[in-house]
């Protein structure tokens, strides 16, 4: 007799149903579509690297297809994080971000308010680190460690399909060794990375009109590249090269990736952390759920943040030789940032803010962020 009752032990998850997509027309980013099952193929890095070269320098977005993560096991990463997010707030926050340490690993509240208006943060999201030795340690929720026969090769998959290919074309762009920034980033030793879960919660019409319609305030995100796992509700938009807001627009199988502010720092600027920010969706999805499956690749901790000696940062200007030769000599001083120190002061700087920026609120957009020698803008205005 077929088994009535499952037998499976674990809390059972809330199936994620993918939300038809927005029939507005909205103006949608041009991002370059690269086909990373061409990877392998005979000279297919290289027209890669030369497809992908504009899209990092001037854009800062793309879009990849191609990665062979197959469908349901996306599925089942989505249903994780929706089950995850239906739990008592006692329970998400039994492993919390310890924002004081710039510690980004766990669940995070919505507790701030944007700006001075009464409207909270409507986004609440899980991070989870590495499955390495480094990490074992650290404290997981109940859910995480029941799923973590998925979890665990999903986080590893996405790293040998996606971000140690793209590294590659990126040294290739670059004109580096193929493995420059792999070395750097290797998920073998540790890093900030992690997986993410977030969902943004609808607000009411009236209170997203008190705040210019904004779900996340324009940003660069902190580490070396972001991955988001292409969703159909619209809301993620980037700053053009000519300055203005333009969608992204959903790629179903794909990942949108964009370069953040360490890529840029090893890179000299050459490799673009575009700014960009989450606004309300259009009006058929404004009322819907928006859930989001993450990968944020951070430096490895040790990494320090000096230019790549690449023969195309000295050719167009980028870095002198004088700064080349520095660079080599700054890599083994203790006086220079490295990954970790950058990324959990940029986190504790974020996060620590009693309130968010509002749109209308241009009193800091001048404002920059330093750790020493490095600074950003910090665009939260
Ligand atoms: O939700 C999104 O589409 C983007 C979120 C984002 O930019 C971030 O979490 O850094
Ligand atoms: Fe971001």
């Amino acid at each position: 007799m077929p088994a009535l009752v499952s037998t499976d032990p674990r809390p059972s998850l809330v199936p994620w149903t993918e939300h038809p997509v927005t029939t507005e027309s909205l103006d949608w980013a041009p991002l370059v579509i690269i086909d990373l099952a061409k990877f392998d193929k005979p000279n297919g890095k290289q027209e890669l690297a030369n497809d992908l070269k504009d899209a990092v320098r001037l854009w800062g977005f793309w879009t990849v297809v191609g990665t062979g993560i197959a469908q349901d096991q996306l599925n089942r990463q989505l249903d994780i994080g929706n089950t995850f997010f239906k739990q008592p707030l006692a329970d998400k926050k039994k492993v919390s971000c310890n924002f004081s340490e710039g510690n980004y690993f766990g669940y995070r509240e919505p507790l701030r308010f944007i700006g001075t208006s009464n409207v909270k943060e409507n986004m609440e999201m899980l991070n989870l680190p590495k499955y390495t030795p480094d990490y074992e340690s650290l404290p997981r929720h109940d859910l995480v460690k029941a799923y973590e026969s998925e979890i665990q090769p999903f986080h590893r998959l996405v790293w040998d399909n996606v971000i140690r290919k793209l590294f590659v074309l990126f040294a290739i762009i670059l004109e580096l060794p193929e493995d420059y920034f792999v070395e750097r980033h290797q998920y073998e030793k540790p890093s900030e990375d992690h997986l993410r879960y977030m969902i943004y919660h609808p607000r009411p019409a009236e209170e997203d009109e008190k705040i210019g319609g904004q779900w996340s305030a324009g940003h660069t995100d902190f580490g070396s590249l972001t991955l988001l796992f292409s969703q159909s509700v619209a809301g993620l938009q980037i700053r053009t090269p000519s300055n203005e807001w333009k969608w992204v627009k959903h790629v179903p199988g794909g990942i949108t990736c964009n370069a953040a502010d360490t890529l840029s720092f090893l890179s000299k600027g050459y490799i673009k952390s575009t700014v960009h920010r989450v606004v309300r969706p259009p009006a058929d999805q404004a009322k819907l759920e928006r859930l989001g499956l993450f990968y944020f690749v951070r430096p490895g901790n040790d990494v320090p943040m000096v230019p790549a000696p690449s023969p195309v940062l000295l050719r167009e200007g980028y870095i002198s030789e004088e700064e080349a030769k520095l660079a080599a000599s700054e890599e083994q001083s203790p006086d220079v940032v490295r990954g970790f120190e950058y990324v959990r002061a940029r986190v504790k700087n974020v996060h620590t803010r009693k309130s968010t920026r509002h749109p209308q609120d241009n009193r800091d957009a001048e404002e920059v962020f330093r750790v020493k020698n490095l600074q950003i803008q910090d665009y939260y205005a």
